[in-house]
């Protein structure tokens, strides 16, 4: 591509050198990654400053720099005021603006983007449409997927990945939109039809300010939503009307939003709902009519994630009997209250809840049917919000029979600090600290007899553990395993 046409869509305060000649090969950010005549793009990072790789990325072979201040280097270098936004822009038009032939979900809010992505997926693939999905667990397109690093990726590698969905023919795609992406600018240019938001509660307050900020980062999806038809096709938004922040975000687009709920008095409601160890009914009702709901899904939590999956695809013309047939086949997502079974007396879970609201809602539930004791054995992250440490260890020790304290992610932090932290928010001797998770879990399975339930909470699907630089194999299932059958 002519990259002077690439850089038409921006505004460039300086050009060193002329580009009228310069046809690049492709947009890189990382300057290990850079080929033949790429255009580096040099991000001021929170670890590193691109910039000072710009020289590096010139000997691997890029023809043009982008940049915030001036470089002494050999190639032309343009001037912006800002990279990452700058980024977002020109990796939008590269790729020639691919969610303009998909229709595009955004999902946000605090707990249940990656459930609602996955509900939303089953959906559509029961209408037989080819889907793409980008979430925390991988990025897909049908059945092909793909590792991340990011719940929402950065701009090139987001804008990259809409443009194989649509040369491989996905028509729909489902997107987790977290606050950081939102607030630092990965998704501009994301053509969002549908912006759903599930709930707000208290998380990565070590990110944003306040919770002010928070839900100031996650209205921006419904922001996006635009004032206008840009694809042809209708845009709108799904809002939780139980939630208390939805209003927030009706206020934040121009848009059509529609209301789902339980409590309240919304659009699309479920009722007779009947909670079982075994999962759920409900009836779905809407303006256009009802249809009996059964699900393997277990917990309110989840009636709420199927309520916003379903408005969303039904107000998209997603016949409410195909929601219904998918629904009733959906199997659980990995490490979402996933049980681990083999062959014990009593149950064990493993669930990805790593806030307070997460924990406290699937533990009610564990409670509500467990018929013995319930264990929990929970951490939190390191280099995340600290202040929802002691509220977690509350929740934890409130609502379980047996808790036991033990390391999540520590990442640089001493994993002795983040249970201190942890410790604050309850009385000595309520609680038991076993720092080495392996060992936690043996701990609970240990103790665990006949109708007990133990709830493995906090790093779901991960299959690692990151202790300081190091990400080292752990897998939350197989380690609850070995620990089952070498108590049998
Ligand atoms: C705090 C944060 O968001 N960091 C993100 C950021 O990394 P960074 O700013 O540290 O990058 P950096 O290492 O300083 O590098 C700066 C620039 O120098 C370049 N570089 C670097 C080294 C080199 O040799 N050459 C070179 O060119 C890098 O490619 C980059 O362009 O940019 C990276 C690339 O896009 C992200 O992967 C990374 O996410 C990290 C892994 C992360 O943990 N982020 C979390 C906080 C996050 O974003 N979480 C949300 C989900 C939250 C939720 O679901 O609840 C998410 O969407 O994932
Ligand atoms: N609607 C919900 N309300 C409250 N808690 C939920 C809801 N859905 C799921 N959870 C709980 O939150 C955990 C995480 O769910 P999920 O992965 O769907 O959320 P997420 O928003 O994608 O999280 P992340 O921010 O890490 O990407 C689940 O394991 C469950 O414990
Ligand atoms: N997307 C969340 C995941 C947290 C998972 C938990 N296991 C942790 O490491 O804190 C985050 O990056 O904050
Ligand atoms: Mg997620």
């Amino acid at each position: 591509m002519k990259l002077v046409d690439l850089m038409a869509t921006l505004q460039v305060y300086e050009l060193t050198k002329p580009i009228q000649h310069i046809n690049i090969t492709g947009i890189e950010m990382d300057s290990r990654a850079v080929e033949e005549n790429n255009l580096f793009i040099c991000i001021d990072g929170f670890t590193v400053d691109g910039h000072n790789f710009a020289e590096q990325a010139v000997q691997k072979g890029a023809c043009a720099i982008l940049a915030e201040r001036p470089l002494d280097v050999s190639v032309p270098v343009m001037l912006v005021k800002d990279t990452k936004k700058a980024m977002a822009v020109l990796a939008n038009t590269y790729y020639n603006q691919p969610t303009q032939s998909l229709r595009l979900f955004g999902v946000t809010g605090t707990n249940g983007k990656t459930s609602v992505t996955y509900l939303l997926e089953s959906i559509y693939k029961t209408h037989e449409e080819k889907t793409g999905l980008i979430g925390t667990i991988q990025m897909k397109i049908g059945d092909e997927t793909r590792e991340v690093k990011n719940t929402t990726p950065d701009a090139l590698a987001l804008q990259r990945f809409f443009k194989e969905m649509v040369d491989e023919g996905v028509q729909t795609a489902f997107m987790e939109v977290s606050s950081h992406a939102l607030s630092m600018g990965r998704t501009f240019g994301c053509d969002y039809d549908i912006a759903i938001y599930t709930n707000l509660s208290q998380d990565h307050l070590d990110y944003h300010d306040t919770m002010e900020d928070y839900l100031k980062a996650k209205t921006l999806l419904f922001t996006g939503l635009g004032n206008q038809y840009t694809t042809g096709r209708p845009k709108f938004g799904i809002v939780n009307a139980d939630d208390h922040y939805h209003e927030a975000f009706m206020n934040a687009t121009a848009q059509q939003v529609v209301t789902y709920g339980i409590d309240s008095d919304a659009d699309v409601t479920a009722t007779n709902i009947e909670l079982s160890a075994k999962g759920t009914s409900f009836v779905l009702r809407t303006p256009q009519g009802s249809v009996d709901i059964e699900s393997s899904l277990i917990g309110k939590f989840s009636v709420y994630n199927m309520l916003a999956a379903a408005t969303g695809a039904w107000m998209a013309g997603v016949p409410l009997a195909t929601i219904q047939q998918a629904f009733h086949t959906t199997e659980g997502i990995r490490g979402r209250f996933e049980p681990v079974l083999a062959g014990q007396e009593y149950g064990v879970i493993v669930d990805y809840a790593h806030t307070p609201d997460s924990l406290e809602n699937v533990l009610t539930t564990v409670k509500n049917f467990a018929e013995g004791n319930v264990y929990v054995v929970v951490g939190c992250g390191g280099d995340r919000d600290r202040t929802k440490r002691p509220l977690m260890a509350k929740v934890a020790v409130e609502y379980a029979d047996v808790a036991i304290f033990t390391s999540d992610n520590p990442r640089t932090e001493q994993p002795a600090a983040i249970l201190q932290d942890m410790e604050e928010g309850v009385d000595v001797g309520s609680y038991k600290t076993i720092e080495d998770r392996r060992e936690a879990i043996g701990y609970a399975i240990q103790h665990a007899s006949k109708d007990d339930v133990v709830l493995i909470a906090g790093k779901g699907h991960e299959t690692y553990q990151i202790v300081g630089e190091e990400v080292k194999h752990f897998d939350d299932v197989e380690v609850a395993r070995e620990h089952i059958l070498a108590n049998k």
